[in-house]
């Protein structure tokens, strides 16, 4: 179980508190919110990469030498590469040899776009990439951050179909953040508006 409870982090001057989130491995939590709310703060706190103010927060265990079983996905995978690597040396970073390659057919990927670099790729096949990229066998959970905001529905569809096979599959929790409160209606078990 993911777990925050009663927590809070004050940046700036602003004082964000957070809601409570109660995330079984296996199920699907969306939490919709306005710009500035703090949705990627409480994302940054959960994947333990700033610390907040909390009554309770349960992260599953960190080992060393392995990948964040909390997985963050930003909406701006571009930003998420780096450009002069090829995706296969990124993908490398990892994962530990070649296990990823079965994914990419399942998620329409060409295994030679492999040697191409995130520029000479569309924003959908690049978002794909960073999703099998945070999809190494140590993830127990995943943050989708406004993921497939800037993709076309039928991109989108695709996207989240394959997803939701593969974390129900791999008894993954999925955190989806987004503001878009159909797809969130769509896919997800319980869904928090942010603020209450
Ligand atoms: N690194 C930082 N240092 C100081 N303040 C920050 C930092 N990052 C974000 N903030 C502030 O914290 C507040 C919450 O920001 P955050 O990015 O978490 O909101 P958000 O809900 O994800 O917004 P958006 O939907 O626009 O991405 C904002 O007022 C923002 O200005």
């Amino acid at each position: 179980m993911l777990t925050l409870r009663n927590g809070y982090l004050h940046r700036r001057n602003k004082r964000i508190e957070f809601p409570d989130i109660y995330l079984p491995r296996g199920e699907v939590l969306g939490i919709s919110g306005p710009s500035g709310v703090g949705k990627s703060s409480l994302a940054s706190v959960l994947a333990g990469m700033i610390t907040a103010d909390v009554e309770l927060l349960e992260l599953p265990m960190r080992q060393v030498n392995q990948a964040n079983p909390v997985q963050w996905l930003i909406q701006q995978s571009e930003f998420a590469f780096n450009p002069r690597l090829t995706l296969k040396a990124s993908l490398n970073e990892s994962w530990k040899g070649e296990a990823y390659l079965p994914l990419l057919s399942e998620y329409g990927l060409e295994a030679s776009w492999l040697a191409r670099r995130p520029n000479q790729l569309s924003g959908g096949q690049l978002q794909r990439f960073n999703l099998i990229r945070a999809l190494v066998p140590t993830t127990e959970y995943l943050i989708c951050d406004e993921v497939t905001a800037h993709l076309d529905m039928v991109t989108q569809a695709e996207f989240w179909q394959q997803l939701l096979v593969c974390a129900k599959r791999r008894n993954i929790g999925l955190l989806v953040i987004s503001h878009d409160e159909y797809l969130l209606n769509a896919i997800c078990q319980q869904v928090i508006k942010w603020p209450r």
